[in-house]
């Protein structure tokens, strides 16, 4: 593309130097820019962009996005918003892939990973190719990619869906977390479907008050477009979650056709009824707009219901049938460090969850109160350099549902560790629990080692928070740590009595 042709984009644009400047590729980091590339400057969070323009240049930068001047003698444009600029520019580059696929957005604070895993399934057994992104990784049919976020800065969300345009897929399923809606990284996006999982407490840190964190996922809905056309292809939907009181707002901003799921308000869409849940799975009736059918997934627990309903809900609105969408939702085992059990032939269960919020937290131990013999021990941190009002509701809830409650570290990022430790005992302690029922352990291995070793017959073990992570940021350093594989361990060397872990 040419520089004008970058320019032209925006009404609020100035360029200045060799309109004609070839484009070869855009970057928005110094460190990766190569010959050929225009640079866009974003005003970050920790850094400012327009800082590294002497790299960029050196590196081969043959143009620069602005928003305030630097003194490099390159062509410029400069814009309102390089942000926006960012969005705008990358969409137009990599010619506009969301157009040419059906593009699914997930948001909501809790399950948004398990519903486009879910998804995904039922389209792939469509003979679909799928492409998928969100926090656990990105995959364009069965490759899949490291991601750094749950939803990609819009340059890179562009890049990939260009990818996936190209590996013929049809339709990509993606996580759609509030950071990247209120920072615009999906501006360039055109969805077919969205979907609103709940709203519960998180990332007051990043959005201030609850309502602004709930609007911030409103924009996924207020933005979708609406659905008249004559051409089934073109409309689009809103999949609302009816138990949750933030889908009446969703439902007034969204001009979409709006379907509702869930479980205790009558008159939705699609409900489940009957509801069964054990140990090994959980059945339940749903009933929908095209007829009623009984379920019986392996997914554990009330909260994986609401998953597989707003799946559901999805897959009917592509025409799939129930009876396909029923067998395959009944063949997922598990979804990567989601209620997944560690199991090395011992006589307690040890469960590893990524639950990371009071809601999460909440329902996995609800959960496992329902079904437990025995004791409940739980092992949980929080993450540093995140919300910190969540620490002591995270221990109160914790306090509230196990007989044992070790207090460890998560992702401590900057922060002192011990000082997070502390944030959320005076939740546990608020809720009445003594000293001799919680303990504080920095040191999340020696936690979990403890946490095992005083389970006995029949008891559970969930160890929450950091789920498929496979490593654990303190200090700002990032080691190897993987909860399943300590705990798989740790019950390894009790069971052949070796104390060497
Ligand atoms: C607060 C936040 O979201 N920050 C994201 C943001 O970084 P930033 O704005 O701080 O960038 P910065 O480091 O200040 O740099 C500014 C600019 O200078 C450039 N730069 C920087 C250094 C250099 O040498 N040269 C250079 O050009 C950078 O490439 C960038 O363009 O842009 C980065 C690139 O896309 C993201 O990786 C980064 O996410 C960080 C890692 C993060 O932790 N984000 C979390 C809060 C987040 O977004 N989470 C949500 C999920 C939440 C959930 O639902 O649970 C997510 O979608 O992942
Ligand atoms: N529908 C739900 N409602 C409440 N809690 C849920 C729901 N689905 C899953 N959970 C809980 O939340 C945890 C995270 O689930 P999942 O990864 O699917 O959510 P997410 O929205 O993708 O999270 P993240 O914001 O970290 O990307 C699970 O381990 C489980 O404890
Ligand atoms: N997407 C979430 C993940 C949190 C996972 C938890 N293990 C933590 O580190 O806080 C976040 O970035 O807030
Ligand atoms: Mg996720």
């Amino acid at each position: 593309m040419l520089l004008k042709e970058f320019a032209s984009l925006l009404k609020h644009s100035n360029l200045y130097g060799d309109p004609d400047t070839v484009i070869t590729g855009i970057k928005t980091d110094s460190r990766k820019v190569k010959s050929g590339d225009l640079f866009i400057c974003i005003v970050g969070h920790h850094v400012d962009g327009h800082q590294f323009t002497e790299q960029a240049v050196k590196n081969g930068a043959v143009a620069l996005v602005i928003q305030q001047d630097v003194e490099w003698n390159v062509p410029k444009i400069r814009v309102k918003d390089s942000r926006y600029a960012m969005a705008v520019f990358s969409s137009a580059f990599y010619q506009y892939p969301s157009h040419k696929l059906k593009l699914i957005g997930v948001t909501g604070t809790n399950g948004k990973t398990t519903t486009t895993y879910l998804i995904e399934k039922v389209l792939r057994d469509q003979s679909h190719r799928t492409g998928l992104m969100g926090t656990i990784q990105m995959k364009i049919d069965d490759q899949s990619y490291n991601v750094e976020n749950t939803t990609l800065e819009a340059l890179e969300l562009q890049r990939s869906l260009d990818l996936m345009q190209k590996n013929k897929i049809d339709y990509c399923i993606m996580e759609v977390s509030s950071h990247a809606l209120e920072m615009g990284r999906v501006l360039g996006c055109h969805y077919r479907t969205a979907i609103f999982t709940n709203l519960t407490q998180d990332h007051l840190d990043y959005h201030g008050t609850m309502d602004k964190y709930k609007q911030s996922k409103g924009l996924l809905f207020s933005r979708l477009g609406n659905t008249f056309s004559d051409n089934p292809e073109n409309r689009k939907y809103a999949v609302l979650n009816g138990d949750d009181p933030v889908s009446n707002y969703l439902k007034k901003i969204t001009t979409a056709e709006v379907f509702t799921y869930g479980i205790d308000q009558e008159g939705v869409d699609v409900q489940a009824t009957d509801i069964r849940i054990t140990s090994k799975g959980t059945n339940f009736k749903v009933n929908t707009f095209v007829g009623s059918m009984d379920f019986c997934i392996q997914l554990i627990g009330k909260f994986n219901i609401y998953n597989a309903l707003a799946a559901i809900t999805a897959s009917l609105l592509e025409g799939i049938t129930l009876k396909s969408i029923k067998e395959s939702l009944e063949q997922v085992k598990g979804i990567d460090g989601r209620f997944e059990s560690v199991y090395e032939n011992q006589d307690y269960l040890v469960i590893v969850d990524y639950s990371h919020t009071p809601d999460s937290l909440e329902n996995a131990l609800k959960t496992i109160s329902e079904f437990a013999e025995g004791k409940i021990t739980c092992v949980f941190g929080c993450g540093g350099d995140r919300d910190r009002t969540k620490r002591p509701l995270m221990g109160q809830i914790a306090a509230k549902y196990c007989d044992h409650v070790y207090v460890t570290s998560d992702n401590p990022r900057t922060e002192n560790p011990i000082h997070i430790l502390l944030d959320i005992e005076k939740g546990i302690i608020d809720s009445g629990m003594t000293g001799s029922q919680y303990e504080l352990i920095v040191d999340r291995k020696q936690a979990i080692k403890k946490a095992i070793s005083n389970a006995y017959a029949k008891d559970v073990v969930l160890i929450a928070g950091k789920g498929h992570e496979t490593y654990q940021e303190i200090h700002g350093v990032k080691k190897d740590f993987d909860d399943r594989l300590v705990a798989k361990k740790v019950i390894r060397s009790i069971i052949n009595d070796d104390p060497s872990i």
